[in-house]
């Protein structure tokens, strides 16, 4: 054989078996392809994939008849424009703090109209504090969620004296008993679980959002649906310039409250809190059981419940926070960062 014609062979032979591998590591490739194809594939034609993906969500830029909803008309945001250049209006893990002059109503009723969300207000009024409940109710027909769908809910030992008020009110009110309590720590302590408790049986059923205040509190102001969110708590009026070190944390490491001495964001209030019916289920369920733990090894907590209060949100951040300006006390003065004082809490005058 002569030697161009063995080149020529060698050549084709190469060209040929370099095209087999080729098309063997393409087909390797494929069949990797292939089968993530295939797996989509099985879902067809009996399930549409996604459907499941949008169940219960709540969405109204299209409503199924067609017609437009009215809209709120309003200027354009300015990225430029500081809403307030003096306090923090958003914590470092991204949740907004709520102050006066950071959000418009008119926006946030229109999506809360929209989505028709039922709120419950729980308070107690247990022992002299039911002498407090009048004032409180009256003041929150007058400025708590006006345009929503609200159910107040009273923990009381005494049904017959909250039925003998003869409150005037517009919404359901349903009183639910609790023991009496055999002195002040047992009943704020109780509070936990009394709402974890009612959230299993009631709540549940009953609303989207439970809130929860404490009877010595008077609306002086509009509270909207501006508070609304997955997780809220409100920071302490007293403590809100505080360094870490000054806060009145449970520092004890012996007590289910306790915080290291470097940990911290802010000091809360537990006289005001709210959030969806699951993560107020959460938050009370885990208080109520520090609680229970702390009790059997004979320690309470430096601020009963709100030291588990805090400990809780540490570790579970709230997803929205209200500045003090929700939560104020009259004996506090007017500093110049308190814009609106929508709450006087405190004055117990039995
Ligand atoms: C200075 C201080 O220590 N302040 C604490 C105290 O605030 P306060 O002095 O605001 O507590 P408080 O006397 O208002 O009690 C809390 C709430 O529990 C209810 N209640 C209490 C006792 C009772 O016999 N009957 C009854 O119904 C009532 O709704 C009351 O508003 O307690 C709060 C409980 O969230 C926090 O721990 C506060 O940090
Ligand atoms: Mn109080």
């Amino acid at each position: 054989m002569s030697k161009p014609f063995v080149s020529l062979i060698i050549f084709i032979m190469g060209t040929m078996i370099g095209f087999l591998i080729s098309k063997w590591l393409e087909v390797g490739s494929l069949r990797g392809r292939w089968l993530e194809v295939g797996s989509l594939r099985g879902r067809y034609p009996e399930e549409v994939p996604g459907q499941d993906l949008l169940q219960g969500l709540k969405l109204h830029w299209m409503p199924a008849n067609g017609s437009l909803p009215i809209r709120t008309h309003y200027s354009k945001p300015d990225i430029g424009q500081i809403p307030r250049n003096e306090v923090m209006i958003l914590t470092p893990w991204l949740a907004p703090i709520v102050w006066e002059g950071t959000f418009n109503s008119d926006i946030l009723k229109e999506d809360y109209q929209q989505k028709n969300y039922r709120i419950g207000l729980t308070v107690s009024a247990i022992g002299k504090y039911i002498k407090l409940l009048k004032k409180f109710l009256e003041s929150a027909e007058r400025y708590f969620m006006k345009e929503g769908m609200v159910n107040y809910y009273v923990f009381t030992d005494s049904p017959d004296e909250v039925k003998a008020l003869n409150l005037e009110i517009s919404r359901t009110l349903r009183i639910i008993t609790v023991p009496e309590y055999s002195n002040w720590e047992q009943a704020v302590l109780g509070r936990m679980e009394v709402l974890k408790n009612q959230t299993e049986l009631l709540f549940q059923k009953e609303v989207d959002y439970l809130v929860s205040l404490d009877t010595d509190v008077v609306m002086l102001n509009p509270i909207g649906v501006e508070i609304l969110g997955d997780l809220v708590s409100v920071i302490h009026p007293g403590f809100y310039h505080s360094q870490r070190k000054n806060l009145p944390y449970e520092r004890r490491p012996a007590s289910r409250a306790f915080i290291p001495e470097d940990e911290g964001d802010f000091y809360y209030q537990a006289n005001f809190f709210l959030g969806t019916v699951q993560r107020i289920y959460h938050l009370t369920k885990t208080c109520y059981e520090g609680i229970q733990i702390d009790k059997a090894n004979g320690i309470q907590a430096r601020v009963f419940e709100e030291s588990h209060f805090n400990k809780y949100l540490v570790y579970n951040k709230p997803t929205k926070v209200l500045s003090p300006e929700y939560i104020w006390s009259n004996s506090l003065g007017s500093p110049k960062d308190i814009k609106i004082k929508r709450v006087n809490h405190g004055d117990k005058h039995f």
